[in-house]
């Protein structure tokens, strides 16, 4: 379980809050959405809950754990247990998509055997696994510079599989992607979820798939936390409110894309 009490953070210099008195409680296994226009604080939760923002006051635990006191080498742990991927997917472009894989273990191993490349055959049989959970076997020595948006996110998505996480948190990881292939990862993002048993936490500026996917849906505005609830009941006045326009929602309009 994921409990955030209180939280705040306030970025140095700036004049109002990023995140605002933040409560937030995550069972093991749940499929979240973060929603929220842009600035109004959604990558900073997710970096608050993976350690690499830190608050300015409130806490965040897991498993127990209060992640925001940990000493360096103890949130080193937790973060193993954290597997991340990103909008701009953060991969090595020169590298090929297992020795990419592969950096997903750098953080359980000794730095001299990340530094040498040095993997044993076991390390290598859960890679070569996970190349193939995300269906990228054939392409396995490919670099990854040479890969589709979808295919890159795939590597990025096994990469953190290989972590062998709890968490899976996701900062936009089908923002730079186009309609038909943001479902598809979504939908390998949701079989991996349910496969592993794992709690998502994801970021997305797409409403109709936060919909189509999450088992419940969280939207920020301006660092606060104002729709905490299941997906269906995320209506189209609170879509105004989220988004501070007066454009007729998408998915209202069209029923059918929920069906897909
Ligand atoms: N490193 C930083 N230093 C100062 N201010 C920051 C920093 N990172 C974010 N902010 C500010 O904190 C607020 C929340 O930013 P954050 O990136 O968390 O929002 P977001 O909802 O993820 O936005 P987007 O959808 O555009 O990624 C914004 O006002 C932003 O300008």
């Amino acid at each position: 379980m994921l409990v955030i009490k209180d939280l705040n953070v306030r970025y140095p210099q700036a004049k109002e809050k990023a995140l605002s008195n933040v409560n937030l409680t995550f069972e093991n296994e749940e499929f979240v959405c973060v929603l929220g226009k842009s600035g109004a604080g959604k990558s900073t939760l997710i970096r608050c809950i993976n350690g690499l923002q830190t608050s300015t006051s409130g806490s965040i635990n897991w498993q127990g754990l209060r992640i925001n006191d940990l000493k360096e080498n103890e949130l080193r742990k937790v973060r193993c247990e954290m597997g991340m991927i990103f909008q701009h997917f953060n991969l090595i472009p020169r590298m090929n998509i297992l020795q990419n894989v592969l950096t997903g273990m750098f953080g359980k191993r000794k730095p001299i055997k990340n530094l040498l490349g040095i993997f044993s055959q076991e390390e290598r049989e859960r890679a070569h696994k996970v190349i193939e959970e995300v269906e990228l076997s054939e392409h396995m020595f490919r670099r990854v510079e040479e890969l589709s948006g979808g295919q890159k996110q795939r590597v990025g998505i096994a990469r953190a599989l290989l972590q062998q996480p709890k968490v899976f948190l996701g900062d936009e990881p089908v923002a730079s992607l186009d309609p038909g292939t943001a479902h598809k990862i979504m939908q390998l993002i949701k079989t991996i979820h349910n496969k592993h048993k794992l709690l998502t936490i994801i970021n997305v500026h797409d409403v109709t798939l936060a919909k189509k996917y999450a088992t419940r849906i969280i939207a920020l505005k301006e660092g606060k936390v104002i729709f905490n609830g299941y997906p269906e009941t995320f209506n189209e006045e609170m879509y105004h409110l989220v988004y501070e326009t007066n454009e007729p929602a998408f998915f209202e309009q069209h029923p059918l894309v929920m069906s897909m």
